[in-house]
């Protein structure tokens, strides 16, 4: 499988260097060159399947020409096998339409664990068989962070520098990062918003002082296989729910546009998805772009969702590529506008691309709470804000009519309660507990390192503390 930028003139990678390599050197995005196709009888066929299975053959065309079956299967058996549920990513039903499917049972308690075990394992894979070392820049709203450190930890070819927007962050989230004692492993606490982080790490990529002397490396969803490991949840839920012969629709809340952008790929695939809900909080810059065509970045709000206190979503690049005809010159004029205005209007193609799939909806904090005291009163569940932001989505659009009262729809739960456990309880009066697997958080040591927003302070401190390769 080829992989191709979006925007146009980074050199075409196979699925090995396009996993290293993260962002293309044109500042755009890494895609495969075209969509792999199932066909329904082969969707059928996949029913019944458990995870790690599923996820081979998921991922088979898009890793092709990198990693032989066996190594995939493999990976697959390995990573999955050592989740802290059977099912991996169980299903919970709410009522008669609403579905919650539970991502958070993986050793950091959110979705992101999903991708970021088996991310883990690409980059040791492909490093030993390059005998190479990698540093790795990321930025973390919260969860991103603690399932990367979790995934590298101790790798002797990778160090890991992870940006985090200093007190924006909840306790259990940034004591997830900082309680991490690996040698490889530095948290730093920055001025500014997650947005800030994510343009530093962004810049670094395009900074030849920093690329001339360092492989980097993201974990962010910039990079591809990422987004991949996402696409298999979609698969596996929509087949226990009666698919491909059934159509589901799925609420997602929504950021940096990864996870949702993950249920694209699966529609692009061939499984029939009704509609991917783009739920957000108050910072609803997508909401906007998809209901409106306004893609216009103004300052961040901090919300009980800090996950989700985002403005400028990275993968939305990726949705107006595909959209607007896959045109990687006009993408690139497209974004480097954006970057210096920090506004764009979307194209007639984009939009009518975008909302041919998806639907917006956006949830203030009384809505997610509303969402949190509903989940509790009629299903007996405890659920974090985050997945409140999508369930108060799916609720609507299932209330009015958006969504056939038929088709069910299904809430990507993203995190587990217990990461934010101040907000649950003034939602339901509930105090979520941390799972045992998490071990004992509040007594260990926390380490990170302070420092400005600026830019330059940032690149300066990896420079200064990369080991020499
Ligand atoms: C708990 C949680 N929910 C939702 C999101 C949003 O996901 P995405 O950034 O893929 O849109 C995030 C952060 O990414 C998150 O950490
Ligand atoms: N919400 C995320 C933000 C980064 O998103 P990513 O999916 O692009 O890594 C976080 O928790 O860090």
């Amino acid at each position: 499988m080829e992989y191709i930028s979006t925007r146009g003139s980074a050199p075409t990678l196979d699925f090995e260097g396009a996993t290293l390599a993260g962002l293309a050197s044109d500042g755009g995005l890494y895609l495969p060159r075209e969509w792999p196709r199932f066909t329904e009888a082969e969707i059928r066929a996949m029913r019944g399947r458990p995870y790690p299975e599923l996820a081979a053959t998921i991922m088979r065309p898009f890793v092709a020409g990198s990693l032989t079956d066996d190594e995939l299967d493999a990976l697959c058996h390995t990573v999955y096998g050592d989740f802290g549920h059977a099912a991996v990513t169980p299903l919970v039903q709410l009522d008669q339409q609403q579905w919650l499917l539970e991502l958070f049972h993986g050793p950091t308690l959110a979705f992101k664990d999903v991708a970021l075990q088996m991310l883990g394992r690409l980059f040791e894979t492909f490093l030993d068989r390059r005998d190479q070392q990698l540093k790795i820049v990321g930025a973390t709203s919260g969860d991103t962070g603690s399932a990367a450190i979790r995934a590298v930890a101790g790798l002797e070819r990778v160090e890991i520098f992870m940006l985090h927007p200093k007190g924006k962050v909840s306790d259990v989230q940034r004591r997830q990062m900082t309680t991490v004692r690996a040698p490889n492993v530095y948290n730093l606490a920055i001025e500014g918003s997650f947005d800030d982080a994510q343009a530093h790490v962004k810049r670094m990529f395009r900074d030849d002082d920093v690329t001339g002397r360092l492989q980097l490396g993201a974990v962010n969803s910039i990079n591809w296989a990422r987004l991949m490991a996402q696409v298999v949840y979609y698969f596996y839920s929509a087949l226990q729910l009666g698919g491909p012969d059934r159509t589901v629709a799925y609420s997602v809340p929504t950021g940096n546009f990864g996870d949702v952008f993950a249920g694209y790929v699966a529609a692009r695939m061939g499984l029939p998805i009704e509609r991917l809900i783009v739920a957000t909080n108050v910072n609803d810059i997508l909401h906007r772009a998809i209901s409106e065509g306004d893609y216009s970045a103004g300052g961040v709000t901090p919300t009980i969702t800090p996950s989700m206190d985002i403005q400028v979503s990275s993968n939305f690049e990726r949705l107006l590529f595909d959209c607007g005809g896959r045109d990687g010159m006009a993408m690139a004029d497209q974004m480097h506008a954006f970057e210096a205005s920090k506004s764009m209007r979307l194209t007639n193609a984009q939009s009518q691309g975008a909302s041919a799939l998806f639907t917006s909806l956006r949830a203030d904090q009384d809505d997610t709470n509303r969402a949190l005291a509903w989940a509790h009163r009629e299903a007996g569940q405890v659920i974090d804000p985050h997945t409140g932001v999508g369930l108060h989505a799916g609720i609507t659009a299932g209330a009015s009519g958006v969504i056939a009262p038929d088709v069910p729809i299904v809430t990507l739960a993203t995190a587990h309660p217990a990461k934010f456990p101040d907000a649950v309880e003034r939602a339901i009066g509930v105090r979520p507990g941390l799972p045992a697997r998490v071990g004992d958080l509040f007594g260990r040591e926390e380490r990170f390192i302070e420092l400005a927003g600026d830019y330059e302070t940032t690149r300066d401190f990896v420079l200064q503390n990369a080991a020499s390769a």
